[in-house]
């Protein structure tokens, strides 16, 4: 079979109850074509088959003057009646099969599915597309199953990946202004993504479809700044841009808005004037996209807390920043010591792209699913090196982030090359939230350094560990709580420092590539 050339970029599926007041299924279809969507489903739940047709055939003038695919949700018998482009049914509705042999080869065969399992048979089927859903709860259709995130498109097109023949994928499942650029972006696998989303209220209930759906059309089409990982690092080069990047945090003050726990909170907001940012600690909702408009914003969420209304605090929070482009760092605290936070973390990551995810060796060890040998908010170093190696690289492609893991050796990666850097003091192990305060620090360097996160992490690690070297045997330090003020000294001299030119600190700096044993 010949594949059919069909562009899935945005796939519009209609619902006659969503149209706005005023005006009908058609000017609403029209708008939303002339604003770049390239295939209507025409979805009629409840119409009789006479106005099921009926309404086809104006559908179809519309589509067929603007070369768009029309494709019919569930009725073979309609879809035949008109001669549509093809098809679309779900799990329950008539076999593969038997809608080919009476649609013939050259027609469009689409069917729903949510997990693998499915997909697979879809495959053997021979479905042209799939659409995988629902990616979130939608008011549009009652979920008959629960929503599946990013990671679930991610689990069907790393499956389809493997497959010799080309099934084309869209997503749906409340996908809008606001979800479509992470779901399409982040749910990349090597060597596959989505081709296109369908949408339904977003474009059908919206008061201008041509805008909504230009805009809709441009996040699947616009590959964002953070799908680029830069190859071919090595430690030298990378150690030459840290002092710009410390200087740049003193001379462009980023504002870092900070959602961090109480334990940490004092702490943070001092150690982020220290370097020479900006701080505002706050979790008031109606206040964040002000906060994110701010020139050179960046975000921490750190989960310290688990209260009530968290996740939607931080969800909120992070869509904020993610429509403004500006950066978000995740601090994952104790993400695998209970259910709450086990589960708040996998609502954060089926929805938000993190520039930076930063944890100990327990909470990123959670995070990808892997066990190690954590106690309470205190992170252990049990592992291999080999093992948290993969571990942070594995993540870091996977979400497309930069994975940050400390302990006593800290590792960076960006997925495709990783750090250790050994520097710091046991005393960071001996205070509350020093993991919490590196995660501020994050914030401020990203900030200035959106192009080259892994820079900005690298920057951040060392800056702090040196300033803890050096704070643990300044004058008058005698122990953990000594050392606290003597940190905030030293990444004040040495920030201060770094932007006059001076980086002989950076002598001190003990970092190495790693390289995979054979
Ligand atoms: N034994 C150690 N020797 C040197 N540096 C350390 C040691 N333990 C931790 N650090 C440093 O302390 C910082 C925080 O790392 P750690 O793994 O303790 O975070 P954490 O457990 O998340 O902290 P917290 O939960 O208290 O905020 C990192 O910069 C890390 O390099
Ligand atoms: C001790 C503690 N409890 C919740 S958050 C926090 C700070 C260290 O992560
Ligand atoms: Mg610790």
């Amino acid at each position: 079979m010949v594949p059919r050339k069909v562009d899935y970029s945005l796939y519009l599926v209609t619902d006659p109850y969503l149209v706005p007041n005023g005006t009908t299924l058609e000017e609403q279809v029209q708008k939303a074509i002339d604003g770049g969507v390239t295939v209507v489903q025409l979805r009629e739940k409840d119409a009789e088959t006479c106005d099921f047709i009926a309404r086809a055939k104006t559908i179809q003038e519309i589509t067929k003057k603007a070369g768009v695919p029309l494709l019919i949700n569930d009725r073979l018998d309609v879809a035949l009646a008109i001669d549509a482009d093809g098809i679309h049914i779900g799990q329950e509705d008539i076999d593969v099969a038997t809608a080919r042999k009476l649609l013939g080869p050259d027609k469009i065969i689409g069917m729903s599915v949510s997990y693998v399992s499915e997909a697979a048979k879809a495959v053997e089927d021979g479905v042209d597309y799939v659409g995988i859903g629902a990616i979130y709860d939608t008011a549009t259709k009652k979920p008959k199953k629960p929503p599946i995130g990013i990671n679930g498109v991610r689990k069907i097109l790393s499956y389809l990946s493997s497959v010799p023949r080309y099934v084309a994928t869209v997503a749906i499942g409340s996908l809008n202004l606001k979800t479509s650029r992470n779901v399409v972006h982040l749910s990349a696998v090597p060597g596959r993504r989505l081709d296109g989303i369908a949408v339904v209220s977003a474009i059908i209930a919206a008061e201008d479809p041509t805008a909504v759906s230009r805009e809709l059309l441009g996040l699947v089409r616009d590959t964002p700044y953070w799908m680029t990982v830069i190859p071919n690092r090595d430690v030298s080069s990378v150690l030459a841009e840290v002092p710009a990047v410390i200087s740049k945090v003193r001379s462009e003050t980023p504002f870092v808005h900070n959602i961090v726990n109480r334990v940490a909170t004092n702490f943070a907001a001092n150690v982020n004037l220290a370097i020479g940012s900006s701080p505002a600690m706050s979790e008031n909702i109606p206040e964040f996209d002000d906060f994110a408009g701010i020139p050179n914003s960046a975000l921490l969420i750190n989960m310290g807390f688990g209260t009530d209304d968290w996740v939607e605090t931080y969800l909120t929070a992070a869509g904020a920043y993610a429509k403004k482009l500006r950066p978000v760092v995740l601090d994952p605290v104790a993400a695998g010591a209970s259910e709450l936070r086990k589960s708040a973390v996998k609502s954060l990551l089926n929805r938000c792209h993190f520039d930076i995810i930063k944890g100990n060796e327990g909470e990123i060890f959670s995070i990808a699913g892997e066990v190690s040998q954590m106690r309470g908010v205190d992170s252990t170093s049990n592992s291999q090196l080999q093992k948290k190696a993969k571990v942070v690289e594995a993540l870091a492609a996977k979400e497309k982030t930069i994975v940050i893991l400390t302990g006593k050796e800290d590792l960076i990666s960006d997925g495709m090359t990783t750090f250790v850097l050994r520097n710091g003091h046991g005393y960071l192990a001996d205070i509350t939230a020093s993991g919490c305060v590196l995660g501020s620090i994050a914030g401020a360097m990203v900030a200035v350094s959106l192009h080259d996160r892994f820079l900005a992490a690298v920057a951040s690690v060392l800056l702090y560990t040196i300033a803890a070297e050096r704070a643990a045997v300044a004058p008058g330090v005698r122990g953990p709580g000594t050392f606290i003020g003597a940190l905030i000294d030293e990444l004040y001299i040495l920030s201060n420092a770094t932007a006059n030119g001076d980086v002989s600190w950076l002598e001190a700096a003990r970092v190495e590539q790693y390289v995979e044993e054979a």
